[in-house]
């Protein structure tokens, strides 16, 4: 993976431990709003993401490229394997029950992914210091163990539930996380 400075942990950087209270390995992990891009049951054209943890501390998830995703004729479009790499490295992080943000996404694309072909995306956590979280992530095509057509490498900030509550819809985020005080 090619990635800078900005997405590699610092010297002492700490590693994640699995949040207690967070899923239990091998659940399966929920959406966090239904009208998302990358995750959203809602979504006419999103990507529809269904992802689950192996061990608490990764995840592993499926996106099957379809004709609303494509930029040239019949293959993914980069921004969308892009929204891809960034919502599975987003569930990731939910997995510390605290909620980050993306501050930088570096993508490398390996090879031209047609559409009907199935993702098989899995991120993980590099290093955490302070509010910064360090996460890579990867997408083979066709199985688990296939070749690797998108890389990428995160820097996500922690910010509180008062950050989504003040730069978005505060009503939409209370009606579907009942277990979040948005304005405390
Ligand atoms: C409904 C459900 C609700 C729950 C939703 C779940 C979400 C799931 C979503 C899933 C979808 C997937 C996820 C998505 O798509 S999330 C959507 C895309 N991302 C955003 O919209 C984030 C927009 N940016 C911001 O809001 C602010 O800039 C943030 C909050 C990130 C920081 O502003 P804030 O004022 O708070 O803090 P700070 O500026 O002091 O920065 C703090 C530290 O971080 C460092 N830094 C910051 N940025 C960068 C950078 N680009 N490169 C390098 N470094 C950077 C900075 O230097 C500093 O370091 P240091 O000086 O301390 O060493």
């Amino acid at each position: 993976m090619t990635r800078s400075s900005v997405t590699t942990p610092p010297p002492g950087a700490g590693r994640l431990q699995a949040a207690p209270g967070g899923p239990a390995p091998g659940s399966p992990l929920g959406s966090h709003y239904g009208d998302c891009f990358g995750c959203g049951e809602r979504h006419p054209t999103g990507l529809h993401l269904r992802a689950t943890t192996p061990d608490g501390l990764t995840v592993v998830a499926e996106f099957t490229v379809g004709e609303a995703h494509q930029g040239a004729p019949g293959l993914a479009h980069g921004g969308v394997l892009a929204a891809a790499m960034d919502e599975v490295i987003g569930m990731s992080v939910w997995l510390f029950q605290r909620p980050y943000v993306t501050g930088r996404l570096e993508t490398d694309y390996l090879a031209p992914v047609p559409v009907g072909t199935t993702l098989h995306l899995r991120a993980w956590c590099t290093g955490v210091s302070g509010r910064k979280a360090y996460l890579e992530a990867e997408g083979r095509a066709g199985s688990p163990d296939g070749p690797v057509a998108v890389r990428a490498a995160a820097l996500f900030i922690e910010v509180g539930m008062e950050h989504f509550a003040r730069h978005g819809d505060a009503k939409a985020i209370a009606d579907e996380h009942h277990e979040y005080e948005v304005n405390p």
